[in-house]
């Protein structure tokens, strides 16, 4: 009689090309890739050589998805504990760390090279600059380092209008750091608003955001401040004959209604106010974008 033995296997939930593409953030990076679009649109007055478009979009898709990719590596073990992140590929075991660098690997060197060949050594190693401030100088340093993180490290996804305007151009102009400013000042009161509605995620993992070392009440200060702040940088390219009215008008609003938002926030909260400041930014800075291409489309100066 021959024996038989029985192996109990448990069998880690397989990967599907869905887990590969949440990693890269998808949303955020398609709101970057736009910034990065109006930027190359804007360091033009005429059409722009579509082949060089598709080029530096792919490249700077390409890396900005890698970074991403690094991040939800780095953020494994503190992913696996917050409620917001515990159910991402990595923390429940879809996606082995092997295979996620492996990924991350092939994006950013496909990325890489193809900025470098097809558009040019600038943007390519501007565009990894971005890949290491984000996933290395934020994810793996300030992110555990200090409440100060986001501002500093927000830097790394505010630099994509430079990329997509030194893709067109080869150099780098004023204009184009203006609208890295507009992101930069925009980054704080997108992410706090969000983070003082996760403070508690934060605190049990001991990462210092700025609701948990400073309190609830003086980050929607901050926030408050911001907005304002953001408000004035967002006149800048009014006023330097850059855009038109159609940009001046859009600015103003979509500044005023994120202003109000911050001031309910801070003197008027509901339970949903701080999820809804967090939401209406992303429509707000995806709005002004648009109205600066529409701006230098319609009504160029
Ligand atoms: C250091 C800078 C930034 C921080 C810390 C930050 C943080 C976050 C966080 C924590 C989320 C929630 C993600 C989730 O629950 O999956 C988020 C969502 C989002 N962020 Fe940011 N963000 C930053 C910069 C940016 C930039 C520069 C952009 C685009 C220009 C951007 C666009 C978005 C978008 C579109 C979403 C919604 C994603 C979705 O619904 O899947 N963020 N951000
Ligand atoms: C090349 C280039 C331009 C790179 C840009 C990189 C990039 C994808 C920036 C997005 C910024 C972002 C979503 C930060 C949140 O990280 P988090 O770790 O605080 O948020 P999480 O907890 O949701 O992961």
């Amino acid at each position: 009689m021959s024996k038989s033995t029985t192996v109990n296997v448990v069998a880690s939930p397989r990967a599907s090309w869905r887990d590969y593409y949440q990693i890269t953030k998808p949303r955020v990076v398609a709101l970057l890739v736009l910034t990065a679009l109006v930027g190359m649109c804007l360091s033009t007055p005429g059409a722009i050589p579509w082949q060089l478009l598709v080029n530096s979009m792919l490249g700077i898709w390409l890396l900005s998805s890698a970074a991403a990719a690094i991040n939800h590596i780095v953020d494994e073990k503190i992913d696996a504990v917050m409620k917001r992140t515990y159910k991402r590929p990595m923390p429940n075991g879809k996606i082995t760390p092997f295979n996620a660098i492996f990924f991350a690997c092939i994006l950013a060197f496909s990325g890489f090279t193809l900025l470098y060949v097809a558009v040019n050594p600038l943007t390519a190693w501007l565009t990894l600059s971005g890949l290491v401030g984000y996933s290395v100088i934020y994810t793996m340093y300030l992110k555990r380092a200090t409440p100060q993180n986001i501002t500093i490290g927000g830097l790394a996804g505010a630099i994509p209008p430079l990329l997509g305007w030194t893709a067109m151009t080869n150099e780098i102009h004023g204009h184009a750091l203006l609208l890295v400013l507009i992101v930069f000042t925009w980054t704080p009161p997108h992410f706090w608003a969000l983070a003082i509605h996760r403070r508690d995620d934060y605190a049990k993992v001991n990462i210092p955001m700025l609701p948990v070392t400073h309190g609830i009440e003086f980050t929607k200060t901050q926030v408050l401040l911001y907005t304002i702040l953001l408000f004035v940088v967002c006149l800048i390219p009014y006023l330097v004959g850059m855009s038109n009215w159609l940009y001046l008008v859009s600015a103003v609003v979509l500044n005023s209604i994120f202003f109000a938002y911050a001031w309910k926030l801070k003197f008027y909260p509901e339970e949903s106010t701080a999820m809804d400041t967090f939401k209406f930014s992303i429509v707000h800075l995806m709005l002004l974008f648009i109205m600066l291409l529409l701006d230098h489309y319609l009504l160029p100066v």
